[in-house]
């Protein structure tokens, strides 16, 4: 949103405020409440201005939840996506940014995953993505829905003043930071018998300033009739870190002591997620320039103490 804008365009944000708040939204932006499953607001929303595309963000983003409670995932991620997209036909809108994710491959045969790598996730979350992706893929050739799905890894750090706080927070780094703080007593290590370097689990945390990056590069190609219609990508540094090194990081990074706790592994949780990016590198220019995790972890901390201190 903040980089849209800086970049010069209207933005109108979406969201039904049940996993955000109103003051998340700038003020620069113009704000509808509501919720993806309201097909009339949707399309009175679309046909109330004029777009160069949809950014599709919206989403229940728990994959430990997910293998809790499936349906609401399957409602809220993918029929509700089915509305969304039935509203922009109906209104002629043709272009979409998705938020997919890592999510979508499960566990890997091969580190980094490349995007044509089996697609067999491990949780209900992955799942309910993937079904968007399958029917994203319809509705492109039928349809001509232009779109590029974003398979993000682990989107981590903060950027002028916006940082990663979910409602309620189950994200590893953020949590790592509310024990720095004192906010919380430990951090839960899910999980010390994965087939990795120390048990834990990798992910490949990825800047959120790298990630509005690329989202800003593939409304402009999706913009660019001659670019293709159908766009793909994976969204991640191609390095991992497991959870053991990234609380050292922010170890490191705070000067806290940061207690852990040893826990049994979270149901649905691959053991490895890290990224090969090459594509969105080769074909949209995405250049990432914050994939260190002490840069990520620094960003993160500095915006963590400003918020709660
Ligand atoms: N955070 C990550 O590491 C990560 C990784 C891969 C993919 N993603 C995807 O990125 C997107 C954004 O994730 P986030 O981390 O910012 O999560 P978030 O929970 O902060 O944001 C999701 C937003 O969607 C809104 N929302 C949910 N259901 C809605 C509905 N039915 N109608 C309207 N609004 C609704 C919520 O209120 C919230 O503001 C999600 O689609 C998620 O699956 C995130
Ligand atoms: O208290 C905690 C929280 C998490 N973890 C572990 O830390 C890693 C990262 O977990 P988390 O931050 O919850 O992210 P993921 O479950 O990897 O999922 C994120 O990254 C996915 C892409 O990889 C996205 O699709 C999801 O929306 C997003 O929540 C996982 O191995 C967890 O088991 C812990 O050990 N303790």
């Amino acid at each position: 949103m903040r980089l849209l804008l800086a970049s010069g365009h209207s933005v109108t944000i979406f969201d039904n405020l049940s996993h955000s708040k109103r003051s998340a939204v700038a003020e620069a932006a113009t704000f509808v409440e509501g919720d993806l499953a309201d097909r009339d607001l949707i399309q009175t929303t679309l046909r109330n201005g004029s777009f160069d595309g949809v950014m599709h963000f919206a989403a229940l983003i728990e994959a430990g939840e997910s293998m809790v409670k499936p349906e609401i995932f399957f409602r809220n991620n993918t029929a509700s996506t089915l509305t969304l997209l039935e509203a922009m036909l109906a209104t002629g809108q043709k272009r979409l940014v998705f938020s997919s994710t890592a999510a979508c491959y499960g566990e890997p045969e091969k580190t980094p995953i490349l995007e044509d790598a089996k697609l067999e996730p491990t949780n209900a979350y992955g799942e309910s993505k993937l079904l968007v992706e399958h029917i994203l893929r319809w509705m492109n050739k039928i349809h001509g829905m232009r779109y590029a799905s974003l398979r993000y890894f682990n989107v981590a750090g903060a950027i002028e003043g916006y940082g990663e706080a979910h409602e309620p927070e189950s994200h590893i780094i953020p949590l790592i930071l509310d024990v720095a703080l004192g906010r919380r007593k430990n951090i839960k290590i899910f999980g010390q018998d994965y087939p990795t370097k120390d048990g834990t689990c990798v992910r490949d945390y990825v800047h959120i300033r790298d990630l509005a990056d690329a989202h800003l590069l593939a409304l402009k190609a999706l913009t660019d009739e001659a670019k293709p219609s159908r766009m793909i990508y994976n969204i991640g540094t191609g390095t991992g870190f497991t959870v053991r090194e990234v609380i050292e990081a922010a170890r490191r990074v705070t000067g806290k002591a940061i207690e852990v706790e040893e826990c049994d592994r979270r149901p649905g949780d691959p053991a490895v997620l890290v990224a090969g990016s090459d594509r969105i590198r080769a074909e949209l220019g995405w250049n990432p320039q914050h994939g260190a995790l002490d840069e990520i972890i620094t960003s993160a901390w500095e915006w963590h103490q400003k918020r709660y201190s």
